[in-house]
């Protein structure tokens, strides 16, 4: 079900692209849902995942490095002929802001493209300290998904330019899935089969003297 803070999201024969920035650390399968969700019920043409490239509200903590991020998303989304993955945001330099992520989208999809940036519950809570935040919301429409754990309360979105959607309740977080791996716990099917193999492969959120003692 959809909850609307706006009556209508303009569509005027537009091709619709829902952009989906994460630090994907990894990507999981409560990322996938609420893009696949958030497709169905805007009707979009096209989901961009967009791996950001240095998380400044992350600052304090220990990010994987941009490539592996940027390759396990590409593995996620690699079946679904309408998601893919931009390199936007880990090519450019500097502590990434969403501003510069949907100038940079929309100047590479044109200005004949809506766009819909899809976020969840959690992250829409703060958006009021994002940088340039009114200029974020001429820019795109913005598609809340609640998530579980995360209830929104309102902290003043401007009216009009945000959509809250309900999507099936998955509590799934990367950072569940980090300590799982680090606990040598299993994280298959939180996350897709590509992701267990590639984390493996990679050594990724294990102690140093684990490393290739076994699979996640
Ligand atoms: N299970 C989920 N359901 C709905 N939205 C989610 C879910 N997990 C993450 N999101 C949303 O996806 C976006 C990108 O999330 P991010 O890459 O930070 O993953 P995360 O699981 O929140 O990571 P971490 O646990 O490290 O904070 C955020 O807007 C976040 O709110
Ligand atoms: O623009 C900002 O100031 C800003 C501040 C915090 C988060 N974001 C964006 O919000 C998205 C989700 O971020 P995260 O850290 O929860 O994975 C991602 O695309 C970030 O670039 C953007």
């Amino acid at each position: 079900m959809v909850h609307l803070m706006m009556n209508a999201v303009t569509r005027g024969g537009k091709r619709r692209l829902g952009v989906m920035g994460g630090t994907f650390d990894p990507i999981h399968h409560g990322h996938l849902v609420a893009a696949s969700e958030v497709a169905h019920h805007f009707q979009l043409d096209e989901v961009v995942f967009v791996p950001t490239g240095r998380p400044w509200q992350k600052a304090e903590q220990a990010v994987s490095a941009p490539e592996d991020r940027y390759l396990m998303t590409v593995i996620a989304t690699a079946s679904n002929p309408r998601f893919s993955v931009s390199r936007v945001d880990i090519d450019r330099p500097g502590p990434t802001f969403t501003i510069d992520t949907l100038r940079d989208v929309s100047q590479i999809y044109g200005h004949e493209t809506e766009i819909y940036f899809i976020t969840g519950a959690d992250a829409l809570a703060h958006i009021l300290t994002w940088r340039d935040v009114d200029e974020l919301f001429k820019i795109a429409h913005f598609v809340g998904c609640t998530r579980p754990g995360h209830v929104l309360h309102d902290p003043g979105l401007p009216e009009g330019k945000v959509s809250l959607i309900e999507i099936p309740a998955l509590a799934i977080s990367s950072s569940e899935c980090r300590a799982r791996v680090g606990a040598g716990e299993p994280i298959w099917y939180l996350v897709p089969d590509g992701i267990v193999q590639y984390i493996n492969k990679r050594g990724l959120y294990r102690p140093r003297e684990s490393e290739g003692m076994g699979g996640c």
